[in-house]
């Protein structure tokens, strides 16, 4: 970015513009019966990510001209810029397409910029749920549900009753969950689906995100801003590397394990 373009605060708040634009048209496709299109050539989510993505990368070239754009769709196509450890932005237009289909409405839109292979800001919509999140690192994550005020959102120091884990529906390894959780007393898990597990962290309402399966750089990069911004972290399964973007020319991700407050 250059002094002539817009500041952290002016790009946050078009963010939110432009992903609540993409919500609505991801939520038209929800609406209606595709259960039937389903059997036709094109899946309904495959037309909800298209319809997104055609709303979000354009705008984020509007608004950033020489940042590029790395998402989802684009990516499956192999249209892939080449990005290292300048600014670049990671976009997942439907994450959750397990949970769009099953129609369990925890699918989420996702936008994030990045810069020295770390998250600066993040949007995460499910816009189902009628909830946003976001957040600046270094500065503060808020949520926002319906047409309620936002209010600021930050991670949960331990808990004396035990750990309560965010976790997939689908995806993790029992025996690496059991290898990790050695000595620390369990509470419960909530299972959420997307990149939402980030922000049930990120809200104090878990804290721990531990992921032994697979993901993109687009499935982590937003909840990632939101859960920093809130005061946690993502690691490697070290406990201690950091976790960082633009690693691979696939955009995947090694396992990670995404932190509240607890050490
Ligand atoms: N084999 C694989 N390679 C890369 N990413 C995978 C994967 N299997 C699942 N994922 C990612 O995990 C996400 C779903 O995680 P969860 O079940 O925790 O919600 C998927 O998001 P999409 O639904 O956007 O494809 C997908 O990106
Ligand atoms: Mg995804």
């Amino acid at each position: 970015m250059t002094a002539s373009q817009p500041n952290i605060h002016m790009i946050m708040n078009r963010i939110l513009e432009i992903i609540e634009e993409a919500g609505e048209t991801v939520m038209e496709i929800y609406r209606t019966d595709f259960e039937a299109r389903t059997k036709s050539d094109s899946s309904p989510v495959t037309e909800a990510d298209l319809a997104a993505e055609a709303i979000i990368t354009p705008a984020l070239e509007a608004l950033l001209p020489n940042v590029p754009v790395v998402a989802e769709e684009a990516a499956a196509e192999g249209r892939i810029p080449e990005v290292s450890d300048g600014y670049f932005w990671l976009v997942d237009p439907v994450d959750g397409t397990k949970e769009f289909l099953n129609r369990n409405d925890e699918f989420t839109v996702n936008i994030a910029l990045l810069h020295n292979r770390q998250p600066v800001l993040g949007a995460v919509l499910a816009p189902a749920l009628d909830t946003l999140y976001w957040g600046i690192v270094d500065e503060k994550a808020w949520k926002r549900t319906g047409q309620n005020p936002p209010e600021e959102i930050s991670v949960r120091s331990e808990q004396p009753e035990g750990i309560t884990l965010a976790a997939s529906r689908r995806h993790g390894d029992p025996a690496l969950l059991e290898k990790f959780l050695a000595g620390r007393p369990l509470k419960e898990v909530r299972n959420a689906g997307s990149s939402l597990k980030f922000c049930l962290v990120a809200c104090g309402e878990a804290d721990l995100y531990p992921r032994f399966g697979p993901t993109c750089e687009w499935d982590t990069a937003a909840g990632h801003a939101v859960l920093q911004a809130a005061g946690g972290r993502i690691t490697l399964e070290d406990g201690k590397t950091p976790f960082t973007y633009a690693k691979r020319k696939d955009f995947l991700n090694p396992h990670f394990i995404a932190w509240g407050g607890i050490k």
